[in-house]
């Protein structure tokens, strides 16, 4: 068997209402001050309405960021450090999404008095340095797996998106309380979910990390995911089909921090960099045309998942069809979530194509992992599919 290694967020809880009881979950660091990193979204939807007294009964005065962006910028990061930093900030909860969660962990990080490091120093893999503050992560969205995973995602420049992935940014704590994500919109919900399970597909067809508990762990994923996405989506309030993506998105998260995502990923982010496209309805344009690319190099790992994402709709038969099968059901899937399929509703003129094949080489983190090696000319060839 390959050698490898198995990380994650230390500590898991997952109940639902979990996150009125962060008081105690913070009491094991004796915090004097804590700092929130959340979005405007979130205290408009009255999530911290519950959350706040009770940490607030038991440790005073709680400093919340709530300037959080999607895909936040570096200014946004350093803003909030700037906050941790004045305040004397001594424990950081992300609570949000992956943008709310990303920023509390290069806060807990970088407003340590044991980092010397500044936000630029630490982009790339394994460049961050030093100890962090204690980070317990609460996401809202069943998606990004933020809570689990060794990343952050950070907006540099105009349209660029950077990554920091060390072991330091593994959080402490990770809190899965799905009545936090009962109120999520839609298009969100499935947005998120199809990021979810890009993220659960991606480790399992990783070319470099794949490994047997990563696998585990995407396959339980997409089982959960698949089977809750729909009723997520269109009844939003049942809270069944709520947890069954919160945890299927945590596992995929776990999954895809121990064998990372590759080619999806790399053609998403700059969509998502030059219009704005959300992360998951990034990934959600491209996917079912990077998998029919992958599919001469990944087709055995894809017949595999077959069964477990399509339930009772799998047919069995040679791996080139069940291949075909399956992403064709994604497909369906996609359009039965009301998510668009097509680059060009999306407010991507096609002379912009060349563009984004030429930023997704960029992304050599992600594409050294993808099961077949992609030109640009292929990526280009890939959007023009998508479009
Ligand atoms: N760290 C990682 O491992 C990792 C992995 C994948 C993506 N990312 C990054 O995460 C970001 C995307 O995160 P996301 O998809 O979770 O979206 P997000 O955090 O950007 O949130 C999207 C929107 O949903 C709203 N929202 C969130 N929860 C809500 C709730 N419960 N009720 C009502 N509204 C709610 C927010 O206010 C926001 O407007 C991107 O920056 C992406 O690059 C990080
Ligand atoms: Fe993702």
């Amino acid at each position: 068997m390959t050698p490898f290694q198995f990380n994650t967020t230390k500590s898991l809880i997952s109940e639902a209402g979990a996150a009125d009881n962060l008081a105690e979950i913070c009491q094991p660091y004796a915090p004097k001050n804590i700092l929130i990193v959340t979005d405007p979204g979130i205290l408009k939807a009255g999530l911290l309405e519950s959350v706040l007294p009770p940490l607030q009964a038991r440790y005073g005065e709680i400093q919340v960021f709530s300037d959080v962006e999607a895909d936040p910028a570096e200014r946004t990061v350093n803003n909030a450090i700037e906050l941790a930093r004045s305040t004397g900030v001594d424990l950081v909860i992300g609570f949000g999404g992956g943008s709310s969660m990303d920023v509390a962990k290069l806060v807990a990080l970088i407003a340590s008095p044991k980092c010397t490091q500044s936000l630029s120093d630490t982009y790339g893999v394994n460049q961050a340095a030093g100890e962090r503050l204690p980070l317990i992560q609460v996401p809202t969205t069943a998606g990004t797996g933020s809570e689990v995973t060794p990343i952050a995602i950070v907006t540099t420049g105009e349209t660029t998106k950077s990554g920091i992935v060390s072991p330091i940014l593994f959080p402490d704590v990770a809190v899965l309380d799905a009545k936090l994500t009962t109120g999520l919109p839609a298009a969100v919900t499935a947005a998120t979910g199809i990021d979810a399970m890009v993220h659960a597909i991606e480790a399992y067809t990783s070319k470099i990390r794949k490994n047997p508990i990563s696998d585990m762990f995407a396959r339980e994923a997409l089982h959960l995911l698949a089977r809750n996405i729909e009723q997520a989506v269109h009844q939003g309030q049942n809270l069944e089909a709520r947890s069954g993506m919160l945890l299927g998105a945590n596992l995929a998260g776990q999954a895809f921090a121990n064998a990372p995502v590759a080619a999806v990923h790399a053609l998403a982010y700059p969509l998502g960099g030059h219009f704005h496209i959300p992360h998951g309805l990034s990934n959600s344009l491209v996917l079912p045309q990077v998998m029919r690319f992958n599919m001469s190099a990944a087709q055995a790992h894809y017949a595999e998942l077959a069964p477990i994402i399509m339930g009772e709709d799998y047919l069995p038969g040679e791996h080139a069809q069940i291949c075909e099968q399956l992403v064709q059901w994604l497909e369906n899937l996609i359009i039965k979530v009301t998510l668009p399929n097509r680059l060009r509703d999306c407010g991507v003129p096609e002379s912009m194509l060349p563009q984004l094949a030429a930023d997704a080489m960029l992304q050599q983190r992600l594409l050294v992992n993808n099961p077949r090696t992609m030109t640009e000319a292929d990526a280009l060839a890939i959007y023009q599919a998508a479009y």
